[in-house]
């Protein structure tokens, strides 16, 4: 398996909206990679077609491999991948424990239910996180009565308890104060070093860290430009991805996007 994805001429719809016509794409296992666009240029829904919360028309010329496979149980998938996203922290009951939104990661479930099991190593798993994550006070409190940047944190833990393959993350910093940024940044990081392969999708240049290699520019369901991160994040690309004119700051292998002087 040479792939995390392949996609082949893969068409997608959103109720009803085409967001996918045809799109060939695919990412190696190992490559970093982040997905950069503008809003509604068909990210999250990328996101949701490797992982299996929607599917692409179905047509005999199309093709899409997910670790290889073209079928899968769902379960089975979604133990190889974590997932971090604004639904799923939409999503999530207000009433889930911290806790158990991090041991809910074994069964890729929303909160826990009372037929799953688990082991006392996976608990401890769960409370090395939380330690980990510097949430371990809140392991008790329900999710509802959580900050935006703790909620986070707990989603983090969630996708990373079950030791994933790859992690996908939905722009992970979006409405983390700086110091939650960092740590999430952080946290990133020294997975991606550590061997946790990192797909990002996102429309903020900064979150994107400095192991992250490759870099996907998508617009209107279309990938516009695609390679190494120093060729393609540029002032010019980003300024035509976004309609806008951009000048990109590069300082310690983040990037950071300001207004093009005049
Ligand atoms: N639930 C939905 N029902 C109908 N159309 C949708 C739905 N969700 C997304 N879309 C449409 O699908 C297209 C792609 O949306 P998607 O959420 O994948 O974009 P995105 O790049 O992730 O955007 P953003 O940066 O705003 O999160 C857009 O045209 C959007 O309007």
């Amino acid at each position: 398996m040479n792939h995390v994805f392949e996609f082949s001429n893969v068409s997608a719809y959103r109720n009803g909206t085409l967001v996918f016509d045809g799109l060939d794409l695919s990412v190696r296992t190992g490559e970093n990679t982040a997905i950069l666009g503008p809003n509604g240029s068909g990210k999250t829904t990328l996101l949701k077609l490797i992982s299996r919360e929607i599917y692409p028309v179905h047509s005999d010329e199309s093709r899409m491999l997910v670790y290889g496979c073209d079928r899968w149980n769902v379960e089975e998938l979604r133990s190889r991948l974590g997932i971090v996203s604004h639904d799923l922290q939409q999503n999530y009951g207000s009433h889930a424990k911290g806790r158990d939104v991090i041991l809910s990661g074994y069964y890729s479930s929303i909160d826990t239910w009372p037929h799953q099991l688990f082991s006392s190593t996976e608990i401890e798993r769960a409370e090395e996180l939380m330690r980990q994550l510097g949430v371990d006070e809140l392991a008790d409190r329900p999710f509802g009565r959580m900050s935006t940047g703790q909620q986070r944190r707990f989603l983090l833990g969630r996708a990373l308890v079950h030791r994933p393959k790859a992690l996908l993350l939905d722009e992970p910093t979006s409405g983390l104060d700086i110091t939650a940024s960092f740590l999430y940044l952080d946290k990133a990081r020294r997975l991606m070093q550590q061997g946790t392969q990192i797909i990002l999708v996102t429309h903020h240049i900064h979150e994107i860290p400095p192991e992250i290699t490759r870099v996907i520019f998508m617009r209107k369901g279309r990938v516009v430009a695609d390679g190494d991160k120093k060729a393609i994040l540029t002032s010019s690309g980003v300024s035509g991805l976004f309609d806008c004119s951009v000048e990109l700051i590069e300082r310690n292998g983040f990037y950071l996007p300001v207004p093009a002087s005049e």
